[in-house]
């Protein structure tokens, strides 16, 4: 039996040699050829899987700036030079809330002081949003920046606190309207329990912490018939699940003082209006309404009586904002860990003068030059209060709150801010 050898080497004398060494020569080529396809086909799986991984990134980065207009070094440079301070003992203010009716006004004002603003806001659409991307507007050109995104977005929170040390929280976001929330009853679990707890969380995990100041309400005196209302009197009958979520803000605000340290200011506002103000409030909607010759109605009480409002108008407000802002003390713990007692304080801030919401109209009308279509009905039991009355004394003795607009006063300028945001001219109401 040939051995193998002697196959691949046949016996003939001379040739072998020759035959050998060509064979050993192709053995050779064919063996140099199939390492360097392998070098080759490796080099190419090298170079394939390189391209592969960086083009993820790319796309990876790509899609994370087209859904999310945060992040990064250039946002973080805006963050900084919004919150800027531009006055000795200035603060640099986080404003929840900001495109919003009180919300813009107060960022405005702090930011004229020489205060740092940075707003954020989620632009929801529980009103028109094109109001709320024309107050943006008009912070954007004071050089105020207006992030978009929710209170809910804890990777949002922890950027924005991871660019800037804010010294105050200013925080007015919320799910607004008393009787909507008979519709919608979870935007107000989303936005005034769970955005609430999620800005404290990042709150009290700050090194500093900032001082909290939040917009709670009126409504959270809810069935209290003790006039006028007082910090004091009870605030355990709430009316309207709204009512119930301020109220519970209230007490969870409690517990982060309480716990962490935090210095907390939670303000009660009564009704507030005025320019810019909000189109799902009455004032604002009979306007409309009265202007398109549209009927209005007009709620009263069970017993037929006027229901009335202590309504605050926005300039008084926004003074109250920023004395409790300027008052509110430091917060005492750091990074998670109380060091020492830190503020608690809840105010009115009212007009303590209500007016019934019949007279309200009646001066619309003045101002409009135009008769309402009124039609009068029970106030259905959606969550509504009969009235509201603020006593003031408190914050008038803490930051020297004293209100010095009237209704009749602070409608005609709103009456005059809406008839030229609308593109009404004289003409239309004479
Ligand atoms: O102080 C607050 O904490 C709250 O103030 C505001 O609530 P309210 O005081 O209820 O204001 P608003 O709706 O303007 O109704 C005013 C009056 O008009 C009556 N009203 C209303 C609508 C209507 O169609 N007819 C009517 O008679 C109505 O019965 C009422 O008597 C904010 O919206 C709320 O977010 C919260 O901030």
């Amino acid at each position: 039996m040939p051995y193998l050898e002697d196959e691949l080497f046949p016996s003939t004398p001379g040739k072998f040699k020759i035959e050998r060494t060509h064979n050993m020569n192709r053995q050779f080529h064919r063996c140099f050829a199939s390492t360097s396809i392998m070098f080759l086909w490796a080099l190419f799986l090298i170079v394939l899987t390189a391209s592969y991984l960086s083009f993820r990134s790319f796309v990876d980065s790509g899609n994370r700036y087209l859904t999310v207009s945060w992040g990064g070094i250039q946002w973080e440079k805006q963050i900084r030079n919004s919150a800027h301070i531009r006055r000795p003992g200035g603060m640099s203010v986080l404003v929840t809330g900001a495109a919003g009716f009180v919300g813009s006004h107060v960022s405005l004002a702090l930011k004229k002081r020489g205060d740092g603003v940075v707003g954020l806001d989620n632009f929801n659409n529980y009103y028109d949003p094109s109001l709320k991307k024309a107050r943006q507007s008009l912070l954007n050109s004071q050089g105020i920046l207006v992030v978009e995104g929710d209170l809910n977005d804890a990777g949002l929170l922890a950027q924005l606190f991871d660019a800037l040390a804010f010294t105050h929280v200013l925080h007015l976001a919320a799910q607004a309207g008393v009787r909507y929330a008979m519709e919608n009853p979870n935007s107000y679990v989303h936005s005034n329990i769970a955005g609430l707890v999620a800005l404290l969380e990042i709150c009290k995990s700050a090194d500093p912490q900032p001082a909290f100041v939040w917009a709670s309400s009126s409504s959270v005196y809810g069935l209290n018939e003790k006039v006028p209302f007082s910090e004091s009197d009870r605030t355990d009958r709430p009316a309207s699940l709204y009512a119930a979520t301020k109220k519970a803000g209230e007490e969870i605000t409690h517990t982060y003082n309480h716990i962490y340290g935090l210095s907390i200011t939670g303000l009660r506002f009564f009704t507030v209006y005025g320019p810019w103000g909000r189109p799902d409030m009455a004032y604002f909607s009979f306007t409309k309404n009265i202007l398109q010759g549209k009927t209005i109605t007009i709620y009263k009480g069970k017993n037929g009586e006027d229901l009335a409002r202590d309504f605050t108008y926005i300039d008084d407000i926004v003074r109250g904002c920023l004395g409790s802002l300027d008052t509110s003390g430091e917060s005492t713990g750091s990074g998670g860990k109380k060091r020492g007692p830190a503020p608690y304080r809840n105010f009115n801030l009212g007009n303590t003068s209500p007016v019934k919401v019949p007279r309200l109209v009646n001066i619309l009308e003045k101002h409009l030059r135009a008769k309402a279509k009124r039609k009068i009905v029970e106030m259905p039991g959606n969550g509504d209060v009969p009235f509201t009355h603020a006593n003031i004394s408190l914050a008038q003795r803490e930051f020297g709150y004293k209100p010095t607009t009237d209704l009749q006063t602070g409608l005609k300028k709103f009456v005059r801010w809406y008839l030229s945001y609308y593109g009404y001219t004289r003409k239309d109401i004479q």
